[in-house]
C-alpha cells in the first residue's frame, strides 16, 4: 500500500527504511493486558485518522518530522538494559512500511513486541500482542470538539470513512494474539462496541473472547480520568468485558516520556 505517498497522513519521506520517530522512552506499560510491565516505547509520527481526543497530538494533528534509522532505534532500545518488552506506537505505526523491518529486528533480538494500532492497516510482522484500538463514532472530530487551531473540518468525513475496516480487524484477530481496546467516553458508546465485536466475530476465523475486549476510559489528565473511570468500570461489569486502567495517567499525569 503506497501509504507513504499520502501527505495528509504521514510526514514527508526521508531515506528509505527509516522512520519518523516522535519519542522513545522507558516506562511501565500503562494500558491493556500487560499493564505494569517495564517496556521501551517507540512512538512513530503520522496517522491516517484524527481522533478529537488524541493524546499524542504531535503525531497526528501536528506531526513531528525527525527521523531515525532502524539501527538507531535498535541501539536506543538496547540502551534501556532492563527492558524485555518493546511497544511500537504512534501516531499509527502501521502506516509506515519500515515498521515491519523494525519489528523483525526486535523479534530477532529477543524482545516481546506489542503494537498499538487503530486496526485500519494490517501488516504481516512478528507481533506478539496486537493492541488494537478500533475507533468509535465518538472519536470523530468536529469543529466543536477538535483541538484549538486544528483543521477539523477537513477531517470529519475522512476520519469517519476510515475509522473501521472490518476485514483488517478480522485479520489482526486471526494472525496475532489480539486485544480490542476501546476508548470509552460514556455509556452511549457501548451499543457500538457490542455490535462491532459481533461483526468482528462473524468476520474472523478465530474466536474473540470477552476478556480480550477491553474498555478504557477516555482522559489525558488525572482529574479527567478520575471523573470517568468508575463509570467505565461499571460498564465493564455490566457487559462482561475487561476494564483497563491508564496507569501512566494515574502515576505521572501523562507527562512526556511516560
Ligand atoms: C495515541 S494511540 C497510538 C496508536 C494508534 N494510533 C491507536 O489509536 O491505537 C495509543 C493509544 O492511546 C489511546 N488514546 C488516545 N487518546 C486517548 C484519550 N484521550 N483517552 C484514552 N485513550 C486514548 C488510543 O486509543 C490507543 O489505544
Ligand atoms: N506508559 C504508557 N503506556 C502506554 N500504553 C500505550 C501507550 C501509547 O501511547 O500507545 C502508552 C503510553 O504513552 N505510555
Ligand atoms: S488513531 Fe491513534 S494516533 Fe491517530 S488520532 Fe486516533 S488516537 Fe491519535
Ligand atoms: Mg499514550
Amino acid at each position: 500500500m503506497p501509504v507513504n505517498a499520502d501527505r495528509e497522513t504521514v510526514p514527508a519521506t526521508g531515506d528509505e527504511g527509516d522512520l519518523p520517530i516522535n519519542e522513545l522512552f522507558y516506562s511501565l506499560q500503562g494500558e491493556g493486558k500487560l499493564a505494569g510491565v517495564p517496556s521501551v516505547f517507540v512512538r512513530t509520527s503520522g496517522c491516517n485518522l484524527r481522533c478529537w481526543f488524541c493524546d499524542s497530538y504531535h503525531t497526528s494533528w501536528e506531526p513531528t518530522h525527525a527521523r531515525m534509522t532502524v539501527d538507531d532505534v535498535l541501539r536506543e532500545v538496547r540502551a534501556r538494559e532492563r527492558a524485555e518488552h518493546v511497544v511500537l506506537t504512534g501516531g499509527e505505526p502501521l502506516v509506515h512500511e519500515a515498521s515491519v523491518e523494525l519489528l523483525e529486528r526486535l523479534a530477532d533480538a529477543g524482545y516481546h513486541t506489542t503494537v498499538e494500532t487503530n486496526g485500519t492497516i494490517h501488516r504481516d510482522a512478528p507481533i506478539d500482542l496486537a493492541s488494537v484500538s478500533p475507533k468509535l463514532a465518538s472519536s470523530t472530530p468536529t469543529p466543536e470538539n477538535a483541538p484549538e487551531g486544528a483543521d477539523a473540518g477537513a477531517w470529519t468525513e475522512r476520519h469517519e470513512a476510515r475509522r473501521i475496516d472490518l476485514a483488517s480487524l478480522a485479520r489482526f484477530v486471526e494472525d496475532y494474539e489480539t486485544q480490542l481496546k476501546f476508548v470509552v467516553t460514556g455509556p452511549d458508546d457501548l451499543p457500538e462496541v457490542v455490535s462491532l465485536v459481533e461483526e468482528v466475530r462473524a468476520a474472523a476465523a478465530a474466536p474473540v473472547p470477552n476478556d480480550d475486549v477491553l474498555l478504557m476510559p477516555e482522559g489525558t489528565t488525572r482529574e479527567a480520568l478520575a471523573e470517568r473511570r468508575t463509570e467505565v468500570a461499571d460498564l465493564a461489569l455490566e457487559y462482561g468485558f475487561r476494564y483497563t486502567p491508564r496507569l501512566h495517567v494515574d502515576l505521572w499525569n501523562d507527562a512526556p516520556g511516560t
